[in-house]
Parts: C-alpha cells; structure tokens; sequence
C-alpha cells in the first residue's frame, strides 16, 4: 500500500500571504494528490503536536510542507529526529517568501514551486548541528539548505527579531522589508573573529560572511555556482574574510548573479565537517532560522533523509 500523504499547511508564511496562495492552488494540488489530508498549522507547537500525532500513526508517510523554508526545515528535524528517518519522505510546496530549497525551480502549480512527485524520491544529506546555547546547555538541530555566520546569518536574524520600523514595513511591503533589512545589516555590521577548522587545519580569521551550503540558493537572491549534489556527502563552504564595506557590498552584488571569485579574501572549498568557536556569542543560521552561540560544530549526515522529487 502507498504511504499516506499529509500536506502541513503554514497558513501565516510569506508575511500572512500563505493561507491566500494555499487557497489559490489548493484545488490544482488535490488533483495530483487526490488522497492527501491537509493540516493546518497554527503555531510551531502545534505543528509539533501534529507531526507526532501523524509519526505515531503511520509508520510511513509522505509529509508535504507548504509554506516557506523555515516550515521544510521545521518538517525536516521533525523526521531527522524518529529512529527510522527513512521511512518518511519530505515533500515541498513553496508558499514563502524565498523558498531555497526548492531551487532550481523544476515544478510548478500555479506558479508556485512544488515538489510533491510522491512516486518518487531522492535521498538528500543533511547538516547536523551541535552547539552550545546561551544556557550553557548542548543542543542539536539539522539543516537541509544551508547554515551561516556572518552577515547573511545577522541579516536574517535582524529580520526574524524586528524593530518597529521593520515590524511596520514587513506588514506593508516584505520587499521593502527585506531591502531595508539587508542595507541596514551591511552598514552596522562588523566582522566576526572566530577560529574555524575544517580540512584538518585551524584558522583564525575576521568573518565578513561565510555560507555552508547543501543547496546554493542563499536567503533568495544569492547563489553560488558550487557543484553540490544533494547527496554528494559534502559541502560547499565559501568564506569572505577581513573585507571592507564596500568590498563586502561588491561581493554580495556580484552573488546576486552567482559570481563568487576566489583570492585572498574569498575562499571557497568543499568539506564534510567544520568547527567554529568564537570568543563571544555570534549569529548562527540554519535554513533561515537564527540562534547565538560560541561553540558550533557542523557535520555532514550523508543521505539522511528521502526528499520527493518534483
Ligand atoms: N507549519 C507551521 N505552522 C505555523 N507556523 C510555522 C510553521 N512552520 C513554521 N512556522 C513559523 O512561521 C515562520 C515563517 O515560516 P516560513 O519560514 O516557512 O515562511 P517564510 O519566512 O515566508 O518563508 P521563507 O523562509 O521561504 O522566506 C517560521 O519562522 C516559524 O516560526
């Protein structure tokens, strides 16, 4: 018997917008997946609940998130944490406002991007995260898209903790949300000293930005032209180190058109682990969700999860 499908639907994604695109495709989707129940979330708890009441009562599952990148990511732990991961598969519709893990787009409905092909499905690797939170406590949590520190990682912490300009501008235009947030990080920020090893050598170095990429889509308008395959069983890693403003803006201009050249400042490579320490807390990012922490130690889990095709 096929495994039964579940569409868990963040109706607040996309600044609000979510529940209006969801009713949009609503009818489009349920003619390819005519057996699919829909859930729809209200919170981060009560998705929590929903998911564990699904796991407990289907032994497999196709679990479809429509919403945006913090929803697959959310979905994505939920499954990386039961004992047999394998058994469920993740799916995606993007109702958000960059959804990066559907990139490079290869499916629509309705103009929105989806992955929703429940007969069939690739294993994709993941990034598993250990780090110390501001308790002291060790915790973990997995990526599917892509981890950061730097300025991209304080960008979107900025966004997800808004002040109330920003408050009042992601209400009225999330574009315009989005452009202030990011000029208002670049001009206030200020490189990171941290202790990175990866390759096996240690280095210390001023961090204007660095992006640990599984899919190399970067808070919607930034890619890279890195060679990463969903189940390569490594990382992407690229570093700007000691750059100026100006240099800084440069190279996320340049990103915009997925340029990114190696030299002194920019280092690209790939890895399957990397540690970075810092000797005051710093902005860690994981798939667009923020936290701080002084000790985070990144590993590559190399097929961890089944990720429906398109
Ligand atoms: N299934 C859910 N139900 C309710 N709230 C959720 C759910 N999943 C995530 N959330 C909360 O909603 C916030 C926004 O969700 P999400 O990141 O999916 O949308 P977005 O920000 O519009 O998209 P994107 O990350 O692609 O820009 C998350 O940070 C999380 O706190």
């Amino acid at each position: 018997m096929k495994a039964p499908v579940f569409i868990i639907i963040n109706p607040y994604c996309h600044q609000g917008e979510g529940w209006k695109r969801w009713k949009h495709i609503r009818s489009h989707v349920l003619e390819r997946l005519p057996s699919a129940k829909e859930v729809v979330t209200e919170s981060t708890t009560d998705l929590s609940l929903q998911l564990a009441g699904i796991f407990d009562q289907n032994e497999a599952a196709s679990i479809v998130s429509a919403g945006g990148d913090g929803s697959v990511h959310l979905i994505a732990n939920a499954i990386l944490q039961l004992e047999h991961p394998s058994k469920h598969a993740l799916g995606a519709i993007g109702l958000g406002s960059s959804n990066d893990f559907l990139k490079p787009f290869q499916s629509f409905i309705q103009k929105v991007p989806v992955r929703i092909n429940t007969n069939s499905h690739i294993l994709h690797d993941v990034g598993e995260v250990s780090y110390i939170d501001k308790n002291d406590a060790r915790q973990h949590k997995y990526f599917i898209i892509n981890a950061s520190i730097g300025v991209t990682a304080e960008g979107n912490w900025n966004f997800n903790n808004p002040g109330r300009i920003l408050k009042w501008l992601k209400k009225m235009n999330t574009s315009a949300a989005i452009t202030y947030t990011a000029l208002s990080t670049i001009f206030t920020y200020r490189n990171k000293p941290v202790t990175l090893r990866f390759n096996n050598e240690e280095t210390t170095m001023d961090i204007s930005n660095m992006n640990i990429l599984k899919i190399p889509f970067v808070s919607g308008s930034l890619h890279y032209r890195q060679n990463i395959l969903p189940g390569d069983g490594q990382f992407g890693l690229n570093i700007c180190r000691d750059m100026k403003r100006m240099e800084l803006i440069q190279t996320l201009m340049q990103l915009e058109k997925g340029e990114f050249v190696m030299g002194e400042k920019r280092i690209a490579a790939f890895t399957q682990n990397i540690r970075i320490t810092s000797p005051v807390p710093i902005v860690f990012e994981c798939d667009g969700e923020t936290t701080e922490s002084t000790h985070i130690e990144v590993s590559i889990r190399q097929q961890a999860i089944n990720v429906l095709n398109a």
